[in-house]
This record gives C-alpha cells, structure tokens and sequence, in this order.
C-alpha cells in the first residue's frame, strides 16, 4: 500500500499521486463520449498529440475543451473521439484523460516549486550511465534513482560504453540499493537489457552524449523513423524538447526516449518521500525527532538504533543517506 500524500496536485491538477502500485485507473475526466476509443500518448509538440489508438492507427490529436487545464504528456492513456483512421491531414479529439499509475517529474533546479511531469504510467525508469566519456556522474544518476523509487517506479542502471571502462566500481557503488544494472558496449547486442523491457513500459534517462540513442536504435531499428514521424504530429517541425514512446519491435513493452538531461531537479521530493522506498527503514523513522532529516550524525535520528537493532543493515542506511544527501 502506498502510504504518500495523495493530496499533492501537479501543475496541471490532475491527480496524479494516487497509489503507483495500485489497480488500473478510474477516469478523472467523467467520459463524455461512451464511444471513445481508449489510446496512449506516444508524442506530444506544441498542442498536438500523436495517440497510439489500441489495436488501431497512429492518430494526431487535439484536446477537446471540455478538458479544461489539463494537458496529457506522453504515457497518458486518453479516450480519443472523430477520425481515427491516421490519414493524412485528419485530427482527432482527445475527449477523456484517465487518471495516472505513476508520473516521472522533475523540477528546473532545486529551488525552483515548479514541477514538470514528464512522462506518465512508466513502470521503470532506465537509468543510462556511461562508464567513461563522459564519466559516471554519481550525483545524476542518484537523483535519478530518487525520482523513481519515490514514485515507485522501478529502477534499472544501464552502464554503457564498458568497451572503454571497467563497471566493477559503479556496480559496487549501488549495490547496497538493490537496484539491477545491466552493462552494455555498443559492438554487442543489448540482450540482457531487452530481456529486462519485456512487458514494461521503460522510461530512458540520462546525461547527453551516455550513448541512450545508441541503445535505443539496437533496440528499436525503427527508432529514427519513429522520431521523425513524431515531427509530423507537431505540424512540420523537428522536436527535440520532449519525450517520446517507441513501441518494442515484439510488440510487448514500450520505450520511452527523453532528451539528454545536464540536472534533474527535486524540489518536490521531501525526507519522508524516499524513506517511503526504503521499507526495511521507514518504520524505525517513526521515532525519530519530528522534522528529523535522518542523516548520519543527526541529533534524534532513530535510524542507528534501528540498524543497531537489526531491522536493516548498515550498508542500506549509508545507501539511503547517501540519496538523501543527494536529495
Ligand atoms: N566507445 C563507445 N562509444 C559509444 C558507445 N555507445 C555510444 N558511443 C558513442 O558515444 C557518442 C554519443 O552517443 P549517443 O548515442 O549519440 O549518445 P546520447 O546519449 O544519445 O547523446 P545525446 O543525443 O546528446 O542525448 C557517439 O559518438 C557514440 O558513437 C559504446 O558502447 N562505446
Ligand atoms: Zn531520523
């Protein structure tokens, strides 16, 4: 059971924290039209929304009205009326939104209150890391990390490049996390990483220039065609600013590229969010002092004492520290 918040709203006021790792959703947006057809965001640019429609046609799409502020992101499942046949030059009406499984959000910086959600109902977030050029930045794949186990999404580390570097000391470092990685070189094929994106619908995070679209073309050949299919839904020219979802060439699972990121804020991420994907933790903080941040050395901090006490284990309070130092 999720114990967060669910009072918290994003910018776009829909409710979007309820229980990630609860049923399928219920419409927020009371269906106005019973013969919707039901569909997922794929692409989103400048108001125009590309929708796989289930079992049907790539469509473009604008959002009826009626819908009021909100507006979808890619991962949205959308109840969509009007020509759905994808022909050229035809657009069709978003009419329903239904409420989210998860969000992945992120802020500008850290100061910055202004949360922008990024990609909706991802189950698992990607993390891609190259081992050297550019070399692994700990603290951008911890927050990362932090972004998706507080909206309990499920983490993957993707090291790639390890034709130029060992992994032994990246693997190390996350391994108190539990968190799987995988290795990967661009000479041999991502087997072990496909196996992982079976029946998943994967989020892809990282520095520009880790190799992602390197890796998204081994998985996905139809990639580059896909993506610049994507420019079509958003009137002719190129987007690169946003998200967008690849179906696997199995048919099983979706891929969802995001553009290369330098920061990842977490402004809208609190102490008690990440402890919350710390189970083994989370009960111990309940008699901690009131406010406490429980990081080592803090005065109140009930934590110690309940690794002392073997309800967890060192190594697991030094990983969960040193994300909430992150944080
Ligand atoms: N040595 C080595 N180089 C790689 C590997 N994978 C990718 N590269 C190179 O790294 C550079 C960046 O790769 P991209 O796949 O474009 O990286 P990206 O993360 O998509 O970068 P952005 O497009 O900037 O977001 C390219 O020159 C690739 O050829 C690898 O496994 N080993
Ligand atoms: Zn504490």
């Amino acid at each position: 059971m999720a114990r967060r918040d669910t009072h918290r709203m994003d910018e776009d006021d829909v409710r979007s924290r309820a229980n990630p790792r609860g049923t399928r959703p219920r419409s927020k947006h009371r269906p106005s039209h019973e013969d919707a057809a039901t569909g997922t965001v794929f692409a989103v640019d400048r108001g125009r929304y590309g929708v796989r429609i289930d079992e049907g046609a790539l469509v473009t799409a604008m959002r009826a009205r009626e819908l009021g502020r909100a507006a979808m992101v890619v991962g949205d499942r959308v109840g969509v009326v009007g020509d759905l046949t994808g022909a050229p030059d035809t657009l069709a009406r978003i009419v329903r939104l239904d409420e989210r499984d998860t969000v992945l959000r992120r802020t500008a910086d850290d100061n910055d209150p202004h949360e922008r959600v990024i990609v909706a109902n991802a189950d698992q977030l990607v993390v891609v890391t190259a081992l050297a050029d550019p070399t692994p930045s700990f603290g951008l794949v911890d927050r990362c990390l932090i972004a998706a186990l507080t909206e309990g999404i499920e983490p993957v580390l993707c090291l790639t490049k390890s034709d130029l570097a060992s992994p032994d000391e990246v693997v190390e470092h996350y391994a108190a996390l539990d968190v799987p990685a995988v290795v990967t070189r661009r000479d041999e094929a991502p087997d072990e990483l496909r196996a992982l994106l079976v029946g998943h619908e994967s989020v892809f995070v990282g520095h520009s220039g880790v190799g992602k679209s390197t890796l998204i073309n081994a998985l996905v050949p139809t990639a580059e065609r896909a993506t610049g299919s994507v420019s079509a839904v958003g009137k002719g020219r190129h987007t690169s600013s946003s998200a967008v979802a690849l179906a696997l060439p199995a048919g099983d699972g979706w891929v969802i590229d995001t553009p290369g990121v330098r920061s990842f804020g977490l402004a809208h991420v609190t102490a008690d969010d990440l402890l919350w994907a710390f189970p083994d933790l989370e009960d111990g903080a309940t008699q901690c002092l009131p406010g406490c941040e429980h990081l080592s050395g803090a005065t109140g901090c009930h934590l110690d004492a309940w690794v002392a006490e073997g309800h967890s284990t060192p190594a697991r309070l030094a990983a969960f520290r040193r994300l909430q130092v992150s944080r």
